[in-house]
C-alpha cells in the first residue's frame, strides 16, 4: 500500500485562468488540489464553468494562463505525445455519453483497449465482468439506440474505467436518469473509488448526490471563487 502522504496530488491547478477566444475569463486564477484517491463533487450554478474546469483537468483544453499538474506532472511542459500519454491515465464520462451507435454495449466499453491495439482475448472476460458489475450483463450485444438513458450512462462509465484510470472525471452523470438510477450510479463511483483507489471528480447539479455522497464538495461561483464544503482535507483552496 502506497503511503498517501507521499503521493503526488492527482490534480493540481495553480492560478489557472481560461477564456474562450477574446471573451472574458470563464475561470480566473483558480487554485485547487485533489488528493490521490479522493472523491470530490464539483457544483455551482449553470454557466459557472464546471464543464470548462473538467475539460482542463482531462486535458481537452489548455489554460490561458497558470499551471495544471496531473499526478505530479506539470502539463505545461509536455508536448502532444506527453499530453496523450498522461491523458490515458484519465477516464471521462461525458455529459452526452458519446457512445458509437454502430457498436454494441460490449464493443463500446472495450473501445479504449481496442484502439491501443490490445488483443481481444486479453480483455474480453474483463470487459464482460465490468459490464456485469454495472448491471448490464444481459445487454452486452445491445446497440445504444435500444438502451435507456441509465443503461447508456452505465456503458459510458464502463468505457471510462475499462483502462483502469488513476483519475475518473464525470460531467453530470446523473443528469439524464431518475433518482433511483442516480443513487445506483453514485454507488458505482464510490465503489470504484474505494476498491481501486481511483480519484473521482464529478460535476453535478444533483442536490441529492451532493447530500448523499458524503464527499468533498467544491463549489464554483462566478468562475473564480471556490469553496470547500466539508471538513475532510481532500483538497485545498487558495
Ligand atoms: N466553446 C466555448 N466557446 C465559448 N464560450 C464557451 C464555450 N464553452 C463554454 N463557454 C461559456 O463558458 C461559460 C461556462 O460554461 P461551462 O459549460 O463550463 O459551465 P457549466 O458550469 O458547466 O454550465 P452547466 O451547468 O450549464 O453545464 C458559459 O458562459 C459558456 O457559455
Amino acid at each position: 500500500m502506497k503511503n498517501m502522504s507521499l503521493e503526488e496530488p492527482a490534480v493540481q491547478f495553480d492560478q489557472v485562468s481560461l477564456s474562450y477566444g477574446l471573451d472574458q475569463d470563464v475561470l480566473t486564477q483558480v487554485s485547487m488540489e485533489l488528493h490521490a484517491r479522493s472523491f470530490t463533487l464539483l457544483t455551482g450554478p449553470s454557466g459557472a464553468g464546471k464543464t470548462t474546469l473538467l475539460k482542463l483537468a482531462y486535458l481537452a483544453l489548455l489554460p490561458t494562463s497558470g499551471n495544471i499538474s496531473l499526478f505530479g506532472v506539470n502539463t505545461g511542459r509536455l508536448n502532444r505525445t506527453g499530453l496523450a500519454k498522461l491523458r490515458r491515465r484519465v477516464g471521462v464520462v461525458f455529459q452526452e455519453f458519446r457512445l458509437l451507435d454502430h457498436l454494441t454495449a460490449y464493443e463500446n466499453a472495450a473501445l479504449p483497449l481496442r484502439v491501443v491495439g490490445e488483443p481481444e482475448k486479453h480483455y474480453r472476460d474483463d470487459v464482460i465482468e465490468l459490464l456485469r458489475w454495472v448491471g448490464l450483463g444481459d445487454r452486452l450485444d445491445a446497440r445504444p439506440e435500444t438502451l435507456s438513458g441509465g443503461e447508456k450512462q452505465r456503458v459510458a462509465i464502463a468505457r471510462a474505467i475499462v483502462g483502469k484510470p488513476d483519475l475518473l472525471i464525470a460531467d453530470e452523470p446523473t443528469g439524464n436518469v431518475d433518482p433511483e438510477m442516480g443513487d445506483r450510479l453514485l454507488r458505482l463511483f464510490q465503489e470504484l473509488n474505494k476498491r481501486l483507489g481511483t480519484t473521482v471528480l464529478i460535476a453535478t447539479h444533483d442536490q441529492d448526490m451532493v447530500k448523499n455522497a458524503g464527499a468533498e464538495v467544491l463549489r464554483l461561483a462566478d468562475g473564480s471563487v471556490m469553496h470547500q464544503v466539508s471538513n475532510r482535507p481532500s483538497f485545498t483552496i487558495s
